[in-house]
């Protein structure tokens, strides 16, 4: 049994299941299970703190899970990134009083709040300044307003917190952080299918099918205006000056795509949703 870890609150949690779910996996009935077995699939699903993910695995306990980038780094734990997800994506970003800081080379010696003091330290050790951190659990925008420190770090997603709060983000970004697999270093079986798994449901979510026909003369042109993943299927039609194509596009490009084949002289361009790939 391959032994899976996966949030069981927050920001991550529902999609990630929803993923599990469109790659075939069982899911919990309800939110207040700690452990489901799926034997038909071979894995075992642990429901547990996103923050405690990276632990567990990077201990051993468990042998992959599904977290944020940024949580895995802040653990400190040996567990490793196996594959990004394509969801829970967020910055992490420092942010202070309106012109109050310039950058970072500013915050030597003042009081930075977050969340995340393992990934906000070893930042600021990487570039030589030297902050006192003050650890907070959540609502650290708050912080600063309340006096308990002069700036904070934390994740960014709309940023609406911060504006509400009358901060301004300042410096480097910290991170680009994303929902990930991790593993504990050593791959243990059945982890390669969970991975191609994921993955055909992250295509699935990402690309659409496009079949038109198009003249043969301007099958180049048409082929360079959606090159697809590897290559079209060209397949002949009875007309010989015709040919039809099928090819895999990023669903975000979709009506740009049937623009640019409508005016190279494509007809009938369909576009069609994937239901499950494996690529
Ligand atoms: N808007 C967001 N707010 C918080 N975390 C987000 C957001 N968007 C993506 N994330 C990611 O979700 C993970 C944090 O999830 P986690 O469940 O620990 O916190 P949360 O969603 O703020 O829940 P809570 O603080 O209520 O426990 C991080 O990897 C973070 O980058
Ligand atoms: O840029 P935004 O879209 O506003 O999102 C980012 C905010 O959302 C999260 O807070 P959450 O609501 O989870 O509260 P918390 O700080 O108590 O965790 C995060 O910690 C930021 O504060
Ligand atoms: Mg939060």
């Amino acid at each position: 049994m391959l032994r899976i870890a996966v949030p069981n609150k927050g920001s991550l949690s529902e999609t990630a299941a929803q993923m599990l779910h469109e790659a075939g996996y069982t899911g919990r009935r309800d939110s207040r299970e700690l452990v489901v077995a799926d034997p038909r699939n071979g894995v075992e699903f642990f429901y547990l703190r996103p923050r405690d993910i990276a632990t567990y695995v990077g201990s051993g306990a468990l042998d992959v899970g599904i977290t944020g980038r940024d949580l895995l780094l802040d653990s400190g734990s040996e567990a490793t990134e196996i594959a990004p997800l394509g969801f829970g994506d967020s910055t992490f970003r420092f942010a202070g009083p309106p012109g109050a800081y310039a950058g970072l080379a500013d915050l030597e010696g003042v009081r930075v709040a977050t969340s995340y003091p393992g990934l906000v330290g070893d930042f600021l050790a990487r570039h030589g300044v030297t902050a006192k951190l003050v650890k907070l659990d959540g609502a650290v925008e708050s912080a600063v307003r309340l006096g308990v420190a002069d700036a904070v770090a934390d994740v960014v997603s709309t940023g609406s917190t911060l504006r509400k709060a009358g901060l301004d983000i300042f410096g480097p970004v910290i991170l680009d952080s994303e929902a990930v697999l991790i593993g504990s270093g050593v791959e243990k079986p059945g982890t390669q299918t969970l991975v191609r798994r994921l993955q055909g449901v992250l295509v699935a979510r990402q690309y659409v099918l496009v079949d038109y026909d198009v003249p043969v003369e301007k099958l180049e042109a048409a082929t360079a205006a959606a090159p697809g993943f590897e290559s079209p299927t060209v397949s002949p039609l009875h007309d010989p000056e015709w040919v039809a194509v099928r090819v895999m596009i990023p669903r975000v490009e979709t009506n740009h795509v049937m623009d640019a084949l409508y005016e190279l002289g494509a007809r009938a361009i369909l576009v069609s949703a994937i239901h499950a790939a494996r690529l």
